[in-house]
């Protein structure tokens, strides 16, 4: 088993509330477990206002807890020191200051406050943004602004990097390329937790995924795994003269057998389709929300098991 000394973040019953005794309270984290094992990327999800934000910024030291055990790095972040910021990376949700300063002179100045940064023009080639290592930051657009977020964030060689919704606002062509480098920095030893809202990302970039909702964590699992076996049993479904009907499972060729042979005579089964819920559709029903695979049973007896969308 891992301690607190051998995994880089253990979170134990963290408890953040806001607001005031006038105002009313608010518990944002509400008594969240959570462990990251090193060279690991832990990708959390969660919808609006779960809590994950809160979250990684306690863990990154920017925000004080209610209640709850933290450690990362072996240290709680509360009390840690400079030495320990250097060895963690923070990409937060909102862009830094962007002024007059060039992006290779910003990157520069973030390198020179840690003990053995990355070379700045490596780190600007590795975020896409070498044609504009001379232009000035305040002149970037969104999604450049974000790619040099990021490369703030790596430049002091982190042994664990926060990444909050790092893609938010990245075209289809540099959200890929980021991917490349979040995975070659895993490959190069670096330990990754990273909030997202795309489903995707997540399944392209992440060992553990982490549901959080309500302030605490709802299911954890490899994005192929997450939410139990049942609830990636596929689903058959056919129109049954104007109803539509499902089943979920193991066995989609024998169901669809049976269809067949009940069919008439021209052996066509209206409508016919086979799903496996993917990560997202296992997502929706785990924070409450439906999708399009994730089916109520309309069939007299041979029933979907509906436990899996209990799977928290
Ligand atoms: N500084 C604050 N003061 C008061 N309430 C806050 C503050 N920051 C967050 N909250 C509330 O705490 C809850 C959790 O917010 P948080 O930003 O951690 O969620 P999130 O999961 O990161 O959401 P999102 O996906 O929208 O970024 C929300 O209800 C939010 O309104």
């Amino acid at each position: 088993m891992q301690t607190s000394d051998t995994l880089a973040v253990r979170v134990r019953g963290l408890r953040k509330r806001y607001g005031s005794a006038r105002a009313g309270y608010k518990d944002a984290v509400a008594g969240l477990d959570l462990d990251v094992s090193p060279g690991e990327i832990v990708a959390v999800l969660g919808p609006n206002g779960a809590g994950k934000t809160t979250t990684v910024e306690i863990l990154e030291g920017f925000r004080d807890r209610d209640d709850g055990d933290v450690r990362v790095l072996g240290e709680d972040p509360r009390q840690a020191g400079r030495a320990w910021r250097a060895r963690i990376g923070v990409v937060m949700q909102d862009s830094r200051d962007m002024n007059e300063l060039t992006v290779l002179e910003k990157v520069r100045s973030t390198a020179a406050s840690y003990p053995d940064p990355r070379d700045p023009a490596e780190v600007i080639a590795a975020v896409g943004l070498a044609e504009k290592a001379r232009a000035r930051t305040r002149g970037l657009s969104g999604g450049q602004r974000r790619r040099l977020d990021v490369a703030l964030g790596i430049v002091g060689r982190p042994e664990l990097l926060f990444l909050d919704e790092p893609t938010t606002g990245f075209d289809p062509q540099a959200r890929r390329s980021f991917w490349d480098l979040v995975t070659s920095l895993r490959d190069s030893g670096t330990t990754i937790l990273l909030t997202t809202h795309y489903l995707d990302e997540a399944a392209q970039l992440a060992d553990r995924v982490v549901v959080v909702r309500d302030g605490v964590v709802v299911a954890s699992g490899t994005p192929d795994t997450l939410g139990g076996p049942e609830a990636r049993t596929p689903v058959v479904a056919w129109d049954d003269g104007g109803v539509r009907r499902t089943e979920r499972t193991e066995r989609p060729t024998d169901v669809v057998a049976r269809l067949i042979a009940a069919a008439g005579p021209d052996r066509e089964v209206p409508g016919l389709s086979i799903t496996r819920p993917t990560l997202e559709d296992v997502y929706l029903s785990l924070i409450g929300e439906s999708s399009t695979t994730d089916t109520t049973d309309t069939t007299d007896g041979a029933g979907i098991d509906d436990s899996s969308r209990k799977a928290a």
